[in-house]
């Protein structure tokens, strides 16, 4: 193979080194020719799993090991030299493995991860294999012989476990490693699926699990060649067009118009390939031609009607005297059983004149049905729309404040008026001309960038009124609409949240190609400049206490997100460089562009393909594409780790280059002391910063079900927070004032928060998630929104039952706010935020409460 793939990267084999060389956008396999390299060192085949790439050396007679196959591998966890006795048919790569067939004996010999695909001990010893390919964590095979028969081998049990749990999102009969009892002439792995073209017909067929949305292989066409991708597979239409098509989910949109089925040789083609002869012709030059092989046999149940020549694959026919499968039946006509195979224009003729009137019908029946349908949905919505448009006049309430922002009213109203929904929904933004922005930030010149991002770059402004800003300006790319996609999501979410820990949307703009956000400026950028700078006095200005309080506030921003926000909010890209901080190093949580709105219920997940950040996704949303607010909690987790340890999430210079798998395994063992940053001086008392490891290790875990809420992080954090404040920090507030909007769901979680109260324990850094007691900070941490209050007041309360104590002298809270004085001027700030529900309100609150 001369061309290959992984996970964000491209490698092929260079004509005249025959040496790989790579591209892309991996941290694993470097651009250029992998290092190190033998120079010198030929290679016949390549192949890529998703974070390394094996290749296959040409023999090198004269160094006398003709009967040896030297692989070697670069990327994650495989970079070294392998050598096997016997030389390699071909190479194929697994998502952590690789795998080689033996062209003497037709076994073979696989490499690299075992404990994530157990693939080198299910190998089949006594099977003898023709052609064999890797998939994710599978390896299926054609197996020598007549039949040419699929065996698949390979698991991962965790995985599987995770398949059943996420069941409701993927489909198929079974897993990978059930074959479907076919003759076949090649197979491909996906990731959790293979696919391979059948014998008899050369249409394909697939097996294993696939993910819910996934278009179906396509059925009545043959095909040529096969390709898989992690979660699709790809196919050359052999018949008319050599076109590519796909199947599945995720995969390319835009194909080539054809594809040709194999690479142009010199005529004439070597014994046991025939001449691929096409209309489209897709050699050049007169005197080369695609050879393609010959199949060896026909299938079980099928003869051979005319043998391969020159210009043709072997012929196989159906007895249709005497059939035995579901395809014979298809391919013969019962009028016609004594014969071998039925002509097939005959065939076709007879059938058209049986079938016409049929179709007529179906189609006349069809037409009329859709017209109907039509005609009852116009009448329904206009029916809708004049309702609404009734409910609108007949309401008395100027649109104040707190109303236009209410989710469930924004929703509400973009059903009434369409027109306006863009100017409900970014009410709350100013819209900027380019020209305004262009001049707050002396024309984006360079000297103003404070930031760059994967779509953007990141200018400081100030605008004609003094107000210092932050001018998002999405990198302008052929690929409009997905600018335009993560533009209009950043900005339709921000314009719905209100939150202190969420960064403040000021305005937008959108002229031509442009697309332009303003934002508050925060004076001190990002928590990843500060823990990762070379420069020691930036990393040191975020100590203990700061950085603890940075996670709080980060901690409650997300928790807002899922908990408070109408639909929740999944972020999907929680990391240190989306976490902002302000003049009072105030932390905010930034960067809505891949945000999704996700289910009201969270055990529902979404299915969507992973998007995010190396190092902080979630394994399970990664691997099986199940999103929850979970994954957030799991990239939380990772982002704890680095405030804790000072390292980035994935950092190739230590040997342990992925944080978690470096930090837990010490976490578990009680050793946290190890893994805190070197930068700072270790805490007197480094009981809190135990209790973050061990948040951060909970919050890391594998399956999302086993990960705490955010409410429970928050919670605990808190608690850590102040344990590690001690007594003498706690006169001032340290976090400042929330400010959360009306949110139904609100009203729901207070509800279940004082029904719960007796359930409730003390700390979810001790072991057991079910423990629900919320601690909550003390009250010199001051709440007077909604949420803080309505909690504040349950945290008093609770805190006071806990072992009929209150907890006060446990914790020394020092200045604490009686429910007394502030506790009422509180609740008053409470009413004035959020005015009682109005009609409209309540009928939506009742409707989805
Ligand atoms: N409001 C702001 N005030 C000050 N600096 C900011 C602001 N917003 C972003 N930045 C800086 O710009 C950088 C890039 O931000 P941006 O959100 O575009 O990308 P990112 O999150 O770092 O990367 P990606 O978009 O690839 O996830 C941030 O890391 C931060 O340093």
């Amino acid at each position: 193979m001369g061309l290959t793939a992984g996970d964000g990267f491209v490698c092929g084999l260079l004509m005249d080194s025959a040496q790989p060389y790579c591209w892309g956008n991996s941290i694993y396999i470097q651009m250029g020719v992998p290092q190190p390299m033998v120079s010198g060192v030929i290679y016949s085949e390549i192949s890529a799993g998703d974070h390394h790439l094996c290749a296959l050396r040409k023999p090198d007679n004269r160094r006398g090991n003709a009967n040896t196959s030297l692989v070697d591998c670069w990327g994650y966890n495989m970079t070294a030299s392998y050598v096997f006795d016997g030389m390699f048919k071909l190479i194929t790569a697994g998502s952590v493995f690789n795998c080689g067939l033996f062209s003497d004996n037709g076994t073979v010999s696989c490499w690299g991860d075992e404990t994530g695909s157990s693939i080198t001990s299910l190998i089949p010893r006594d099977k003898r294999f023709r052609r064999i390919s890797a998939g994710g964590y599978h390896v299926c095979g054609i197996l020598e012989g007549k039949d040419s028969k699929v065996f698949c081998w390979g698991r991962s049990l965790d995985l599987e476990e995770q398949i059943s749990v996420a069941a409701a999102y993927y489909r198929g009969e079974g897993s990978v490693d059930q074959a479907p009892n076919e003759s076949m002439v090649t197979v491909v792995g996906g990731r959790f699926h293979a696919c391979g073209i059948k014998f008899s017909d050369h249409g394909v067929i697939c097996w294993g699990f696939s993910i819910k949305k996934s278009t179906p292989p396509p059925t009545g066409v043959k095909v040529y060649e096969v390709a898989a991708g992690d979660y699709f597979t790809c196919g050359v239409l052999a018949e008319k067009s050599l076109q590519p098509i796909c199947w599945g989910l995720g995969f390319p949109s835009s194909l080539p118009m054809a594809v040709s089925p194999g690479l142009c040789v010199d005529l004439p083609c070597s014994e046991g390939f025939y001449e691929f002869n096409h209309e489209t012709q897709p050699c050049k030059s007169p005197s080369t031609r695609v050879c393609l092989p010959c199949s060896t046999a026909c299938p079980v149940g099928m003869y051979q009607t005319s043998s391969c020549t020159r210009d043709s694959d072997r012929q196989c026919g159906f007895n249709c005297s005497n059939c035995a499968s579901a395809d014979c039946f298809s391919n013969c006509t019962s009028s016609n059983t004594s014969s071998v195979v039925v002509p097939v224009k005959k065939k076709n003729g007879k059938f058209w004149s049986m079938q016409m009137p049929v179709f007529v019908i179906e189609i006349v029946f069809a037409v009329l049905f859709v017209f109907v349908v039509s005609l009852a949905a116009c009448l329904y919505v206009r029916y809708k729309l004049h309702k609404y448009q009734f409910v609108v006049r007949e309401s008395s309430m100027p649109p104040t404040k707190n109303n236009g922002n209410h989710p469930s009213m924004l929703k509400e109203n973009s059903k009434i008026q369409p027109d306006n929904l863009d100017e409900i929904k970014i009410r709350r933004a100013r819209m900027f001309t380019y020209e305004e922005l262009e001049t707050a930030t002396g024309g984006f010149k360079e000297e103003s960038q404070v930031g760059k991002g994967s779509f953007s770059c990141v200018f400081k402004g100030v605008l004609k009124d003094g107000t210092v800003v932050a001018v998002k300006r999405a990198i302008i790319s052929a690929d409009l609409k997905k600018n335009s996609k993560e533009f209009h999501t950043e900005l339709d979410l921000l314009s719905r949240l209100n939150h202190a820990h969420l960064l403040n949307l000021l305005g937008y703009c959108e002229e031509g190609g442009e697309r332009l956000l303003v934002y508050e400026f925060m004076a001190h950028g990002s928590l990843h400049q500060h823990l990762h700078s070379k420069n020691p006095k930036l990393k040191e200005q975020l100590d203990w206490v700061k950085r603890v309080t940075i996670a709080v506030q980060a901690a409650r921003g997300i928790e807002y997100l899922h908990g408070y926000a109408c639909p929740p909010v999944i972020h999907r890209d929680i990391k240190s460089s989306n976490i902002l901080i302000d003049e009072e190093h105030n932390a905010r949580v930034s960067d809505f562009g891949l945000s999704l709105l996700g289910p009201a219920d969270s055990s529902s997940p979404l299915a969507e393909l992973p998007a995010g950040t190396l190092g902080y996704l979630d394994p399970e949303y990664y691997r099986l594409h199940y999103l929850t607010t979970k994954s957030d909690v799991y990239s939380f987790g990772v982002l704890l780790l680095e405030i804790l340890s000072g390292r980035k999430a994935i950092d190739m210079q230590f040997e342990e280059g992925n944080i978690v798998e470096w930090a837990v395994p010490q976490i578990k063992a009680g050793d946290v002391s190890s893994i805190l940053d070197p930068a700072l001086k270790h805490p007197e008392d480094p009981e809190a910063l135990r209790k973050i490891a061990n948040v951060a290790y909970k919050c890391v875990r594998m399956r999302g079900k086993d990960r705490p809420s955010m409410d429970k992080v928050t919670t605990a954090l808190e608690q850590a927070l102040v344990f590690l404040m001690g007594n003498h920090c706690s006169e001032q507030p340290i976090l400042p004032t929330e400010v959360v909007l009306g949110s139904s769901r609100l009203h729901k979680k207070s509800s279940q928060r004082s029904s719960n109260r007796s359930e409730m324990t003390t700390d979810i850094t001790t072991e057991g998630d079910d423990q629900r007691f919320e601690f909550r900070a003390p009250s010199w941490i001051t709440f007077p929104s909604v949420t803080s209050s309505q909690r504040r007041k349950s945290s008093v309360s609770e805190a006071d039952m806990v072992d009929g104590k209150t907890l006060e002298g446990k914790i020394n809270i020092g200045n604490v706010v009686g429910d007394g004085g502030d506790g009422v001027m509180m609740m008053r700030c409470l009413e004035e935020e959020i005015r009682p529900a109005s009609p409209q309100e309540s009928l939506f609150l009742q409707h989805n409460f």
